[in-house]
């Protein structure tokens, strides 16, 4: 393969978050291709997403946020590739971008921070999140509980967690991890709460049309974490979700199938469907029946959450 004639531009959102994980991109290209460290400048970016702190993302225009400055960049050749967190990759691609490789995932599991565990919580606890699965998950697990909106990048969550703002919040073991915090909070299994798709899974993408640039992708892909964030992205083609819906999906590879479980939840955590299959590598067509498949089992009001 032939060699970048010029530093390769690796566009970055700016937080800490991103910004490890670009390292990391940068690392294991330089890794699989043995170019020094000059082969790969970081360019970050601003996304509307980090510079908007008070409302949620659903509310605001959702996943798009994060990623429009991003693409809008690929588009006009300022950067060669992009590195993202796959859970804040909107569902639908423009047919022009393609997820050219995926990292080896991180623990996919979230943490409790603030208590050791649910039942822990005083009664009516106030509990922190802007994430509409967790939320719902939450309330399943404690009725009595209120939840009040936290967003911001990990370190903010933590500082208003450590003001008083809630009694406990929620956040991504992978993003803790990443950013050297792997003794915060409290590992919850994920038959309590099944994470959110593609979560700790960083994906990069390019220009469908960029040869080299997919090239050289190919050989740093994951393709294990690749097979397993595509059936999860597909079960949310299959709902139509978008992140005002409670949706959580996990794949994972066993015996050389993926086990697939997902699962659609009401905000007040009172209804819950939930579906599981074995499926083969790569039948996306399958897994994003089990997404249309949970929609109509769920109630109209469930269902609701999932149109338009
Ligand atoms: N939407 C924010 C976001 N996007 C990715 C991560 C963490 C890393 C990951 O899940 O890959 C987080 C923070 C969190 O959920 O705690």
């Amino acid at each position: 393969m032939k060699r970048p004639e010029r530093p390769l531009r690796l566009g970055t959102r700016g937080s800490p978050l991103a910004l490890a994980q670009a390292h990391m991109t940068a690392q294991a290209l330089r890794d699989a291709h043995g170019w020094d460290q000059d082969a790969i400048t970081t360019v970050i970016v601003q996304t509307s997403g980090d510079r908007i702190q008070d409302r949620a993302l659903a509310e605001i225009g959702g996943k798009a946020l994060w990623t429009k400055e991003l693409d809008r960049a690929l588009a006009e050749g300022e950067i060669d590739c992009a590195v993202h967190s796959m859970k804040d990759v909107e569902t639908i691609r423009p047919d022009a971008i393609r997820i050219a490789a995926m990292l080896p995932r991180a623990d996919v599991r979230d943490r409790l921070v603030g208590v050791e565990n649910f039942a822990d919580l005083p009664p009516q606890p106030i509990v922190g999140t802007s994430s509409p699965r967790r939320a719902a998950q939450v309330k399943r697990l404690r009725p009595d509980a209120q939840i009040i909106l936290f967003r911001g990048n990990v370190a903010t969550r933590l500082a208003k967690l450590e003001a008083g703002e809630a009694h406990a919040t929620l956040l991504a073991a992978a993003g803790l991890d990443r950013l050297g915090q792997a003794d915060i909070g409290a590992t919850i299994e994920i038959d309590t709460m099944l994470p959110a798709p593609s979560q700790g899974a960083v994906g990069i993408e390019t220009l469908a049309d960029n040869d080299s640039m997919l090239g050289w992708l190919a050989a740093i892909n994951h393709r294990d974490t690749f097979d397993c964030v595509m059936a999860e992205r597909a079960v949310l083609r299959g709902l139509g979700g978008t992140c005002h819906s409670p949706i959580a999906a996990l794949a994972l590879l066993e015996g050389g199938q993926i086990h697939l479980r997902a699962e659609i939840i009401s905000p007040e955590g009172d209804e819950t469907v939930r579906d599981e299959a074995r499926l083969a590598r790569g039948d996306l067509d399958a897994a994003e029946a089990i997404g249309r498949g949970m929609l109509e089992r769920a109630s109209p009001a469930l269902r609701s959450l999932f149109e338009g």
